[in-house]
């Protein structure tokens, strides 16, 4: 195997109930090492309740269940770590409220400095995007596979590569050393189904390590 593994990013806007049989799908399907539950635009207690249906199905599956944006809530609610950005809670702040063994990745996008600057701080990984074009969530960042080439090269933490990753695409990234591929579209939207995309995407990734 590889050693790089995929991540998912849920939707930004789900059935909780229908979303859990989504996800049990897709984590059946192959090798997936966390999910991100990113929701935008939603009131507390439908994240909690969208925590309450898919933390279980992950963290039954040795899958770590990560919260984006909301330190608070990841802590309250049992999950296992949480994705800040630069406009989010401070790395410290985060850190703080979630505690010392929960995970705490940080958004980095194509700086080489804020990388840096959130590993030397104790961040457990950075995210560097969008490497390709994306609808989810677009960017005016894009950085180079370089940057994880690098990246790998001096630093211990964990790089995540993010942005408009497919099958297709993902092979340049892992070559240079990304340690986890974080997706959204080629899962959740695969015309054959979110397992079909969870294997199209653990084949390229092992490919691509070869
Ligand atoms: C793994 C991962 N990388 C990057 C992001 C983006 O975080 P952020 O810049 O805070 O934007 P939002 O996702 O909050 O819209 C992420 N969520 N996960
Ligand atoms: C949530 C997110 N963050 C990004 C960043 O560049 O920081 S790109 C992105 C969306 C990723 O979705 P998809 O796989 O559909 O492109
Ligand atoms: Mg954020």
């Amino acid at each position: 195997m590889a050693d790089c593994r995929l991540y998912l990013c849920t939707p930004q806007a789900l059935d909780p109930a229908a979303f859990a049989t989504t996800l049990a799908e897709a984590l059946d399907a192959g090798d997936v090492a966390c999910v991100q539950l990113r929701l935008k635009d939603v009131d507390d207690d439908t994240v909690r309740r969208a925590i309450d249906a898919l933390r279980p199905v992950a963290q039954s599956r040795e899958v770590a269940f990560i919260l984006n944006d909301r330190p608070d809530l990841a802590a309250e609610t049992g999950c296992d770590g949480v994705h800040v950005g630069q406009s989010d809670w401070p790395y410290a702040k985060a850190r703080k409220a979630v505690g010392d063994k929960a995970i705490v990745g940080v958004t980095c996008h194509d700086s080489r400095h804020l990388a840096m600057e959130a590993a030397e701080a104790g961040a457990d990984y950075v995210a560097f995007g969008a490497f390709y074009q994306t609808t989810t969530k677009p960017s005016i960042y894009r950085p180079e596979p370089d940057l994880l080439e690098w990246w790998s090269e001096m630093m211990e933490v964990p790089c995540v590569a993010i942005g408009g990753i497919t099958a297709d695409n993902c092979a340049p990234l892992v070559r240079v050393g990304a340690d986890f591929i974080c997706v959204v579209t080629a899962v959740w939207n695969h015309p054959d189904g979110p397992g079909a995309g969870v294997k199209a995407l653990n084949a390229a990734i092992e490919a691509a390590g070869e």
